[in-house]
């Protein structure tokens, strides 16, 4: 249509698009989202709350810093101290990347402590979280405590429930990452093993005031689970850990400090779990600021301002890589098709796809019926968007990620001779890292295989060894990558399919 091909090109309405994004999930921007003051009312989630010089602050995560610089600006004044717990590194790495406005000012009243080398909790973050304990537990029913929590948090509060030792959490954790547990399985384990975890800084924190700011990196938001939950109440039930630990055929070989700790019942409290105070809870306002439902959202305004027709699939695509691009082939299959001519048997493999990768089955006929949908006057192609956490079964060797991955097999799909649809898809990591890699991923269409073969690249042999860094690095001078540089913020992953109106439905 005259409107697309007047404007950029698909690919860098694409990369506009994921910086959207990045930028409407900045932790600056959900922290002044959603902190409002009025003198000395702060109001929160449509709760207020009285400023008298009795705010407090603690924040532990790998986007806390920037979060803990915005809140003080704006309630800087009535604050006494704080203590955040961020990645080894951090403000170095941030300084160096020119983000001054996420580093804490001079004179602030915060202190920092860097810990959790490679998102492993250590002895310093072990002291951090001590620091963090000791300021909660000496608060009154006057105070307000602020809390500022991001992915990486539960690395970065350790607070192993005696008798266990650190080193015995931190192996118990690691074995079960190693053997594939879900961030949902780890986590219900990391909190049945924690001082802090699963509502026990709450705990430590009552009689005071509590309001959480949490930005989500893990699928659905789950409030219990993000960085484990310390605000939030948990049930503690022995045999739900026990089940996973038995799922990864680990509980033979775990210390007997455990087996005290899950017989015992959070020893710490001096009581049965199951009598944790509920009225603590009435004192703890927890709030979602950001998250990736939040970042499409953000994705989609900039598509409709970039006369793109947006449709968000959805913020919870999981499973392995290669069902997830098999999903977007389909769709993209789809789309060329003019309405009342798409062929059935399409639309149910798309709908049998749905369970494997997250996806609602409303969700994919909401989306299929966007895309039949005739164009209204003035759109040019859609934006299609969705988000989550694809999973990567590393068999090789090689460097790369799960969105150049993604993008890469995407690449493959969009060249089979149905499609010719001229579509664009993008796979990026909020975060600005995609695994090990300099790039957040890459930007991939239906000439891909042409063009990696005329460079002479063996596109299985680099799939084959999860090389897909080096792939894109070596492809083009690397024109493909996506690299966006540090965020500073992290709510998974984005991906946005650009699909052109088809021939077809040009000529009705
Ligand atoms: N060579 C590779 N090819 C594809 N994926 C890889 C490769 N190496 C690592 N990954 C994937 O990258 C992820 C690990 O990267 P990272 O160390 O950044 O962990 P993470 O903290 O889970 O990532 P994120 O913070 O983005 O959620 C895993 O999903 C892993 O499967
Ligand atoms: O810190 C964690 O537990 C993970 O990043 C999930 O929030």
């Amino acid at each position: 249509s005259l409107c697309s091909r007047s404007m950029s090109s698909l690919d860098t309405r694409a990369r506009a698009v994921f910086s959207a994004a990045v930028e409407g999930v900045q932790p600056d921007i959900v922290v002044r989202r959603s902190l409002e003051r009025h003198g000395d009312k702060l109001l929160v989630n449509g709760q207020s709350f009285t400023l008298t010089n009795n705010l407090y602050l603690v924040g532990f995560g790998k986007a806390v810093l920037g979060m803990a610089a915005e809140a003080e600006r704006i309630v800087g004044d009535h604050l006494i101290k704080g203590v955040v717990s961020v990645p080894h590194g951090i403000q170095k790495t941030l300084h160096n990347h020119g983000k001054e406005k996420m580093l804490l000012e001079n004179n602030s009243r915060i202190t920092v402590m860097e810990g959790a080398k490679n998102n492993l909790p250590d002895a310093d973050a072990q002291k951090s979280a001590e620091c963090i304990r000791e300021l909660a537990s000496g608060l009154t029913e006057k105070d307000l405590l602020l809390v500022l929590i991001s992915g990486g948090g539960s690395a970065l509060l350790p607070a192993p429930a005696p008798p266990m030792s650190l080193q015995e959490k931190q192996d118990v954790t690691q074995k079960l990452a190693a053997a594939g547990a879900t961030i949902q399985e780890l986590n219900t384990v990391r909190r049945a093993l924690s001082l802090l975890k699963g509502g026990g800084l709450a705990q430590c924190a009552n009689p005071a005031q509590v309001v959480a700011l949490i930005l989500s990196d893990v699928i659905g938001d789950p409030l219990d689970l993000i960085a484990s939950g310390p605000t939030v109440r948990s049930d503690f039930k022995p045999e739900e850990v026990w089940a996973i630990l038995e799922r990864y055929k680990l509980s033979y070989s775990l210390p007997s400090s455990m087996n005290e700790v899950l017989s015992k019942a959070r020893p710490h409290y001096g009581l049965q779990v199951q009598e944790q105070p509920e009225e603590v809870q009435d004192h703890v306002l927890n709030v979602v600021i950001g998250s990736n439902t939040i970042a499409l959202e953000c994705a989609s305004r900039k598509a409709v301002e970039l006369g793109l027709r947006p449709v968000i699939l959805s913020p919870g695509v999981c499973g392995d890589v290669r069902s997830v691009a098999r999903l977007y082939g389909l769709l993209s299959r789809f789309a060329c098709y003019p309405e009342k001519e798409t062929p059935p048997e399409l639309a149910a493999e798309i709908l049998q796809l749905g369970p494997e990768v997250g996806v609602e089955s409303w969700d994919l006929c909401r989306t299929m019926n966007v895309l039949v949908e005739e164009r209204k006057e003035g759109w040019g192609a859609t934006c299609l968007l969705a988000g989550g956490e694809p999973t990567v079964q590393l068999t090789g060797k090689g460097r790369g990620g799960r969105n150049q991955e993604l993008a890469l097999r995407v690449g493959l799909e969009l060249n089979s001779d149905e499609v010719k649809s001229g579509a664009v898809f993008l796979s990026g990591g909020t975060d600005g890292q995609d695994g090990p890699t300099e790039a957040a991923g890459a930007v991939t269409d239906g000439e891909l295989m042409k063009e990696a073969m005329s460079q002479s690249l063996d596109i299985d042999g680099f799939l084959t060894n999860n090389d897909s860094f080096t792939f894109f690095s070596q492809l083009t001078e690397g024109r493909r990558l996506l690299m966006p540089g540090l965020t500073g913020t992290n709510v998974m992953d984005v991906h946005a399919m650009l699909l052109p109106p088809s021939p077809q439905r040009d000529f009705q």
